[in-house]
Order: structure tokens, then sequence, then C-alpha cells
């Protein structure tokens, strides 16, 4: 298939990288001359990738997306969360229109609550059939690494789902397929808020035993936040839910995982942002997912407790302190 990734960062690199070694036709789409040039003659992207990663050569980079997106059968979005509006909808129109657009993102969007694929069906008109998102426990640098990985491709027509999955398998990329897309992006986007928990825990020198909890907590958290808005639970419990909480809370490249543990050590927001050096979803889509678990009557403490610890300026200790003063009551 001839497909186009809007984005050259890690996953966005990664992922055309996948593209390419199971046979399609890719071209990187990047803001940065140099970016592209790196891509198209040295076959690498030093500032995302883990040294030693080299490239296909039959994949490409571009910084013309207008001329890129009439003829892509499959356009696959891998930007930071909160700029997709802005810098995608001056492209509506040019989008072919049996083209499957397939999100890699994991956050929610401030101002409207809104998952990406919600985002995306906005701004470029799409029908749910054309709409795909990817997820799982996918650390970009160890795919990068060609590192046997599992991953789930999600759409409305599960016939597309199976196409996506075909389209991206390779001997080191074992593709499941499902039907929910909105399952999917809960599970990303919240699993990053957990890292962060998780993080800021271990950065405050806790233990296995705090870990555990906030993970176990945060996946009932993030389960119930999308029960609420038409996921369904068994999502939560496959790779996408349980697999990329783990993979994320347990890795030191995470970077929301990395992000945390800065501020567990006592750095400030823009201090740990400016350390971690790469998107941290986490950080920003923590409070427009507080909002949604309150709009639907869903308790999220662990969520709450990162958006007081991390944009609130309270003391991380003393939220800790208070969380576990409350009184017992039934484990859902
Ligand atoms: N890195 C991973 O391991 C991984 C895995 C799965 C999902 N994700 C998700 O994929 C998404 C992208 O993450 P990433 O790891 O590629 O991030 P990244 O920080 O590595 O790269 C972000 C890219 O977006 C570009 N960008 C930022 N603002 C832009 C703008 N206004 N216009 C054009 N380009 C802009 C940057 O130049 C950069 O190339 C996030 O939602 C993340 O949660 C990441
Ligand atoms: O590095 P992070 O924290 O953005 O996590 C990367 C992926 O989402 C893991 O699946």
């Amino acid at each position: 298939m001839r497909a186009v990734v809007i984005g050259s960062g890690a996953w966005g690199t990664t992922f055309a990288q996948v593209l390419a070694d199971a046979g399609n036709d890719v071209v990187v789409w990047t803001t940065q001359e140099a970016v592209a040039e790196e891509i198209n003659t040295r076959h690498t992207n030093g500032r995302h990738l883990p040294d030693g990663t080299v490239l296909p050569e039959t994949l490409a980079a571009s910084t013309d997306l207008a001329r890129l997106l009439p003829t892509a059968e499959v356009v696959v979005v891998a930007l930071p969360s909160q700029v997709v509006r802005d810098v995608l909808t001056p492209y509506a129109g040019l989008v072919a229109p049996e083209a499957v657009v397939v999100s890699l993102m994991k956050g929610v969007e401030l101002s409207t609550l809104e998952v990406m694929s919600q985002v995306l069906m906005e701004i470029w008109d799409l029908a749910p059939e054309r709409m795909a998102v990817v997820s799982g426990p996918n650390l970009a640098g160890e795919i990068a690494r060609r590192e046997p990985t599992t991953t789930v491709v999600a759409c409305r027509d599960d016939a597309v789902a199976h196409r996506i999955a075909e389209a991206i398998a390779t001997p080191y990329f074992r593709v499941f397929t499902s039907t929910d897309v909105i399952g999917l992006e809960i599970g990303g986007a919240v699993k990053n808020v957990i890292a962060l928990a998780v993080g800021i825990a271990e950065g405050m020198g806790y233990g296995y035993n705090m870990v555990a909890s906030i993970m176990t907590r945060g996946l009932s958290e993030g389960t119930r936040i999308g029960l609420a808005i038409g996921a369904e639970r068994e999502t939560f419990l496959g790779l996408a839910g349980v697999g990329d909480l783990v993979a994320t809370c347990s890795s030191p490249s995470s970077r929301n995982h990395r992000l945390g543990s800065y501020i567990g050590k006592g750095l400030t927001l823009a201090e740990a942002v400016e350390a971690t050096g790469a998107t941290a979803e986490g950080a920003k889509s923590c409070r427009p997912i507080l909002e949604l678990a309150r709009r639907h009557g869903v308790k999220a403490s662990v969520i709450a407790a990162v958006v007081a610890v991390v944009h609130e300026g309270r003391d991380p200790a003393q939220v800790v302190r208070e969380l576990h003063a409350r009184p017992p009551r039934a484990e859902d």
C-alpha cells in the first residue's frame, strides 16, 4: 500500500520503518528539512531513534504533505495530541476518499476532551469505517531495534482492521485486531497518566507495593472511564490495556514514566519536561481525562492525584497521605 506517516518523532519514524519492512511504499512527513534529508540520505533519525538504528532504504521523507496526501491509501498520524487539530485542519479535503486514516496517538484534547480518532474524524470529515487506531505495549525504541512486539489495530469496520493489520505485520510486529476504537484510545491515554504516577512514586523512593497499587487502581479507573463512554471491558485486560500499562510503567525508557520520576525527585513540571525532551502525553492529558471522569461520575483518585501534583503544585507526600487516610471501601 502507499502510506504517508505524519510525524517524524520516535513513534512516527519507527512505525514508518514497520510499514516499509512490511513491503509498503512509505513516506514520512516532517516539517524539518534537515530531518527529511537525514532520513533520505543517511537512513537515520538521530534525534529520536536509538543509536545504530538504520532505517530501510525504501523509506523516504518529505516536507510536502499536500503533495503526499491525495495518493496515499493509508494516512498514519503520529503527532503530539494537542497539536493535531491546528496542524491538520488545513489539509481537510486532500485525503483520498477511500484512504484509511490510522492514529498512533495516546492523548486527549484539552479543549474538547476528545480522543484523537474523534478529532481526526471531525476535522477531515471521515466516516468511522475509515478511522483506525493502533495501540499496545509499543515502546518505539524496542521496535526500532526490531525486537519482537505485539500490538492491536482497531476500526469500527472489522474488515478494515484486518486490512491494516495485514499491511503492518512483520516478523517482529505481531498484530491483533479489535473493533473497540474508543477502548484502545482510552486505555493508551490513561496508562500514560498512570505511568506518570508510578514515576512520581519511584522518584519519591517508594517501592513495588506502591507501584503495583497505583497500576492496579489506575487500571480500574481507566476501565471505568472507558466503560462510561462506550468501551469494552475486555480491551482493558488486553494488550492495549494491561499490556501497555505494564510496558510503560516498567520501562525506564517510557517518557511518561521518566517525566514522573523527575517530578517525584522534586523538579518542577517545566524542568521535568525539559529533562524528558520528548512528548509525554500524560502531562497534558491528565486534566481532560479527569474532567471526562468527573462528567461521567467516575471516581478517579489516582488521576486526580497526578493532576494535583503536576498542575496544582501539591506536595506528593501529602497527596499520598490524604489518599491513604480515606475510609475503607469495597474494591471496584
Ligand atoms: N514513542 C513511543 O514509544 C510511542 C509509542 C506508542 C504511541 N506513542 C504516541 O505517539 C504520539 C507521537 O509520539 P512520538 O513518540 O512520535 O513523539 P516525539 O516527541 O518523539 O515526536 C513528535 C514529533 O511531532 C513533531 N511535531 C511536534 N509539534 C509539531 C507541529 N506543530 N507540527 C508538525 N510536527 C510537529 C515533532 O517535530 C516530532 O517529530 C504520541 O501520542 C505518543 O503518545 C508513542
Ligand atoms: O514513552 P511513552 O511513555 O510515551 O510510552 C510509549 C508507548 O505508549 C508505550 O506503548
